[in-house]
């Protein structure tokens, strides 16, 4: 069971019906979302990007025994000489891949390659460019090795019955790299979250239809579409939704009884057209609406049911930049974690700031920028226009400013947090 609203309201202190913080919004969101309940198996190539659902136990240990890391020549190291030329004998060789050879007595070393099983006994390799050969001696200065130099010792990498990855992963190549070495085929991750999406506005045109005069295209829902498939879930594209409860109302039961979230933009304002809230609240309840935030104010968030299904709904503004902004700010985490996932915090730059911004306290503000990093120090310069139905300022910014509750203006030079769009938006 989830927390009632109520529940967390109380247990939050600052909370302002009027216009809540981000940063509490943040907090309530999290405590609101359902955790995933169905897995699946499968094969490494098909669980890129997607979250582990359990731990997996290292079957083996890797490397499963001692072996070189280096081309050259296994040895004691107590066989060396402090000061001077160590010679030592000669005795076989070992490859990659071949069985352990068997022990070599004091005074002897191994021609070896990298990979190739440390024989019993041998502890130290010294690569081949260091030595010197002398008919069936090897000939190694003094001071250049420590016992244990180039040896990779068995289980250095992962421990037999060790936490190889965590349940909770977004496996990434290096994770199936590490599954593979363990001789792991299939892995249990979760089932992949369902999203539907819609847009919602009698003034919305879909690509390709004529635009009649106080029309524009519907843009939020290929901006949405986009950011959720960077992030890997199944998106249900339901497509223009008219300014009227009743076809708000259809696309929202249908949404609630196919997806476990929904995100719709647009109608969540004061206007006459806007039903959001009404019809969120008539098929479930509204969690909480408006965040002292720009852009993205009026945002709503809400729980619908349809057919004994309860959805997550967030009910993003229709201004076009709001609609990303919100979606960075509090949808692509919601949705992670809804995913059995445990994200990390995004990482942000410092940049210095290459002009004044105007910054009110009391809200949280997103602007758009472009940082670069010109002296080996990173700066960021607003895109112009920063009005919160201007793409264009948004397509050309590689990142955005985040100015906190308190930050007043900035000025020139000021250091500044920046969120880096790279792989995100
Ligand atoms: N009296 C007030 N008016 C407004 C307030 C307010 O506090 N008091 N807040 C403003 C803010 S901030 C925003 S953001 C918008 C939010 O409006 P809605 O969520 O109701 O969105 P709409 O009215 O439906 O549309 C707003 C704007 O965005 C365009 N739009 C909508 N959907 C799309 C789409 N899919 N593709 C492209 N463009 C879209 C729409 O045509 C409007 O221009 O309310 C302010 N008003
Ligand atoms: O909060 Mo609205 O997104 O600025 O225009
Ligand atoms: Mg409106």
């Amino acid at each position: 069971m989830t927390p009632s609203f109520e529940a967390i309201a109380a247990s939050l202190a600052g909370y302002d019906p009027q216009a809540l913080r981000v940063d509490l919004a943040q907090q309530f969101i999290k405590e609101l979302l359902p955790l995933p309940q169905q897995s699946e198996k499968l094969g490494l190539r098909a669980a890129l990007g997607r979250v582990l659902a359990a731990d997996v136990i290292s079957p083996l240990q890797v490397p499963a025994a001692d072996n070189s890391a280096m081309d050259g020549y296994a040895l004691r190291a107590s066989d060396l000489l402090p000061s001077g030329e160590t010679r030592l004998r000669l005795a076989g060789t070992s490859l990659a891949g071949a069985a352990p050879s068997a022990a070599l007595g004091s005074g002897h070393c191994q021609r070896i390659m990298t990979g190739a099983l440390m024989p019993p006994g041998l502890d130290t390799v010294v690569p081949q460019e260091f030595t010197r050969r002398d008919g069936d001696f090897v000939v190694i200065p003094a001071g250049l090795l420590r016992a244990g130099d180039n040896r990779r010792l068995a289980g250095e990498d992962l421990a037999l019955g060790s936490v190889a990855l965590a349940a909770g992963r977004v496996l990434k190549p290096a994770d199936l790299g590490l599954l593979a070495s363990l001789g792991l085929a299939e892995v249990l991750v979760w089932r992949r979250l369902k999203v539907a999406i819609m847009s919602t506005g009698d003034e919305l045109r879909g690509l390709g239809e004529p635009l009649p005069p106080g029309c524009v295209y519907d843009s939020n829902r290929y901006t949405m579409w986009a950011m959720l498939e960077r992030l890997g879930v199944e998106v249900i594209d339901l497509g223009i939704v008219r300014d009227q409860p009743e076809a708000l109302r259809e696309a929202f039961s249908r949404a609630a009884a196919e997806a476990d979230a929904v995100i719709s933009s647009g109608g969540v304002s004061v206007g006459e057209a806007d039903h959001t809230k009404r019809v969120m609240a008539e098929l479930g309840e509204v969690l909480f609406w408006r965040i002292a935030m720009r852009p993205g104010r009026p945002m709503a968030i809400g729980r619908i049911r349809s057919e004994g299904k309860t959805a997550l709904l967030f009910g993003l503004p229709g201004n076009p930049v709001a609609v990303m902004v919100t979606f960075y700010a509090f949808v692509r985490e919601a949705l992670l974690r809804m995913s059995g996932a445990s994200p990390e915090p995004m990482p942000m730059l410092r940049a210095a700031s290459t002009g004044t911004l105007r910054k009110k306290a009391g809200r949280t503000e997103y602007q758009r920028g472009v940082v670069t990093r010109p002296d080996g120090q990173w700066q960021v310069a607003i895109t112009g226009n920063q009005g919160s139905g201007i793409l264009s300022s948004m397509s050309q910014a590689n990142g955005l400013v985040l100015l906190g509750h308190e930050q007043g203006d900035v000025a020139v030079g000021d250091l500044v947090d920046v969120l880096p769009f790279d792989g995100l938006m």
